[in-house]
């Protein structure tokens, strides 16, 4: 097995292609269109499936908005540099919900964005070299 994507339903399919694509430097993989059933499709990543996995936006017609609830937690984006990140991510009219800093409990350097539906985006820094998000991680 593989994770293809992560899905998230959107109030806005435009403005959200605009911040994975403008702010988070995405590629728009590609979009459908269900008018049957009253919904559009968008895929980004920074690849193609298998290879990456993928970002699935849904669009429903007609609903700009939803309750974010209490369970959805964040989807997470590893970058070169944190700080550099949410720069960009401003000046690109991004809204940055935690600056960059050690994790709490770890030295992996995060941050925090948040998308134009209030979904968050955690940017990672280097999460290759990471020397671990938290003290005592250990590798399954
Ligand atoms: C392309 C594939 O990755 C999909 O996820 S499409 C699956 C399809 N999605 C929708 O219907 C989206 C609109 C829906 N109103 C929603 O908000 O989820 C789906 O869930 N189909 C259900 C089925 O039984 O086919
Ligand atoms: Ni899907």
């Amino acid at each position: 097995m593989r994770l293809l994507h992560t899905m998230l339903r959107v109030g806005n399919l435009q403005r959200s292609i605009d911040f994975y694509t403008n702010v988070l430097g995405m590629q728009l993989l590609r979009t459908s269109d269900n008018p049957e059933y009253k919904y559009k499709l968008a895929f980004l990543g920074y690849g193609r499936n298998p290879e990456h996995a993928e970002l699935e936006l849904t669009y429903n017609y007609g609903v700009e908005s939803y309750e974010m609830g209490t369970a959805y937690g964040h989807i997470a984006v590893g970058v070169d540099d944190a700080k550099k990140a949410c720069d960009a991510a401003r000046t690109a009219g991004g809204a940055v919900t935690r600056e960059a800093g050690p994790v709490k409990g770890g030295s992996t350097v995060i941050a925090f964005l948040a998308d134009p539906d209030g979904y968050k985006v955690e940017l990672i820094e280097r999460p290759e070299q990471s020397s671990g998000l938290h003290k005592k991680e250990e590798t399954a």
